[in-house]
Formats: structure tokens, sequence, C-alpha cells
């Protein structure tokens, strides 16, 4: 059976979407993105899901510096899925004010407006992630926090829903990656027929070169491919050193992409592929994404 790393423990989105991914596959908590990619890299697992950007919150730069510096892993599948976040309680907290709220920085940010408003005088708390903070809170209701997570942590930690929906915008949505060294075909990607195809990159511009960045793009637009995403991010060795990451709505084709590739390394760029792979959103809060 395909193993599969994810964020723990049981009950976070990063397990809501790997579960999307594949519902046959051995899912293994762990405990941060680094660990879910070492064990991949290690050979631990076949597959690991994380997160990657967030409608609200964007990139999740983590996965991004680590995919990009750290690891050659393959990117083979891509997901979006529904982020709903609640605020849960232990049940004996129930009506009462809560002295801190406890969940993941990005739930946290999702809802930051509802924190402003309803629980300003709380401490607002980081903790590894969601489902985390709900098993906390389950084991010790004497911390009188309350827990932004999703309904499967509230389940499965026993937590009250003290208010539903709380993310300060109705469109929230995490893309999760499946990375993968061998393909095996397992992710259900498959099963989704409305997938797009998909090609992202890392591209790095030599120092000393006006307009550089003008002509990588003009190397796909000319060629007609749309870029969905182009995010600059720093290379960590020094200030005003950057690379990009771009996605390209296309597969990695004979022709169209790594004719594009080859125009942009010819006037001296970097350039790596991460992955081609499909990519799907799913709309709606479903049995599958709670
Ligand atoms: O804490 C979780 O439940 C996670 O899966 C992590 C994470 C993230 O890294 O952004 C994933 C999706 C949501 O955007 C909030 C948190």
């Amino acid at each position: 059976m395909e193993k599969i790393a994810y964020l723990g423990p049981e009950g976070t989105f990063t397990e809501v979407a790997a579960t999307a991914f594949s519902k046959s596959a051995e899912r293994f908590p762990y405990r941060d993105i680094p660990s879910c990619l070492q064990a991949l890299a290690n050979d631990e697992v076949d597959g690991a899901v994380v997160p990657l950007e967030n409608t609200i919150e964007g990139s999740v730069n983590i996965t991004l510096d680590h995919l990009v510096h750290k690891h050659n892993l393959p990117i083979v599948g891509e997901l979006a899925i529904p982020i709903a976040q609640h605020l849960l309680v232990h049940p004996n907290n129930g009506g009462r004010s809560m002295k801190a709220v406890y969940s993941h920085p990005h739930a946290l940010a999702q809802c930051h407006d509802y924190l402003s408003n309803h629980l300003a005088a709380a401490e607002w708390m980081h903790a590894s992630s969601t489902a985390k903070a709900a098993q906390e809170i389950a084991e010790d209701p004497s911390l009188e926090r309350a827990v932004i997570a999703n309904r499967l942590a509230a389940k499965k930690y026993g937590l009250t829903i003290a208010a539903e929906n709380i993310h300060d915008f109705v469109n929230n949505h995490t893309r999760f990656v499946f990375l993968s060294r061998r393909n095996t075909g397992n992710t259900s990607m498959e099963n989704r027929p409305n997938a797009n195809k998909k090609t992202t990159i890392v591209v790095t511009l030599p120092s000393d070169y006006s307009g550089a960045l003008h002509q990588v793009l003009s190397a796909f637009a000319w060629r007609k491919l749309n870029l969905s995403k182009i995010e600059s991010r720093p290379m960590k060795t020094g200030i005003g050193h950057y690379f990009f990451i771009i996605d390209i709505d296309h597969e990695y084709d004979d022709v169209l992409v790594p004719g594009a590739l080859e125009e942009i390394k010819a006037i001296g760029c970097g350039t790596r592929l991460l992955g081609s792979y499909p990519s799907a959103v799913i709309h709606e809060e479903t049995e599958s994404t709670v």
C-alpha cells in the first residue's frame, strides 16, 4: 500500500487533502512540513502532501523554500481544497470567555477580522498545525484556549464548534501538492476528469542583464503559454538575489515548454523543472474534504 507523509496530527487540512488525493493510501503524520519532505527524500514514504498556497494568506514559504533549496522532489499532482475555519472549544469550557486562541499561523491569519472583532483581548498563539492545537486543548481544558481548526478536528478531538466559518473571505482555498519520486499512478488525480495540466519551474536571472525578466516572460508570451503565477523568493545568498517560481498552464510537452526553457537558458538564466502535473479544484466542502 502506498505510504503518504502529511503534516499531523490527524485532522489537519493537509490530512483532508491527502485523503482527497488518495483514499487507499496509508497516511503518516509528521510534526512539520520539512519533516514530511525529508521523509520522502529518505524513502520512508512513497509520497508527501504539502500546502503550497492559500487564497487569503498567499504562498506557504516554508514549502516553496524547501522544495527549491533542499530537495529535488517532483510535484505529480495538485488539488485546491475549500478551507472552512471554525472556532472550537472544549465542551467543559462552552460559553466561557477564552484567555487565548490557538492555531497554525496561516489559520489565524485567515481569520484576522473575526479575531479582531470578537477575540481582541485574547492572546493569539501559534501551534504547529490546526489539529495539533485541537489535540492539546482536548488533552488540557484548563488552558482555557479556543482553537481554530476544521470540522474533522472537532470530531476527532471531541471539541464543540462555538462559531462556524470564521475565515475572512468566503472563497477560501488552499492548493496542496502531491510529491513523489515514483508516480505510481495511485494519486486519485486520474479520477478527476476536469483536471488541467500545469508545469512549475524555477528561474534564476543573471545578475548583470537588464531586461532579463522581460525576456523570460516574452519566451512564454509569444508562444501563447499562459502563466497562472509568478512569484519571487530570496535566494538566501544576499540582498537583491531572487529566484522566480513560475506556473505555466500547460503540460511539459515536446515543443512549446521545452522551447521556452531553451530560449530562457540561452540568455543566461538558470531553469529547473519542479513538475508537470494534473491540477484540479474542489469547490464545495464535501464528505471527503471534512
Ligand atoms: O494546520 C493545518 O491544518 C494545515 O494543514 C496547514 C495549513 C497551512 O500550512 O496553510 C493548511 C491549510 C490551511 O491553509 C491552514 C493551515
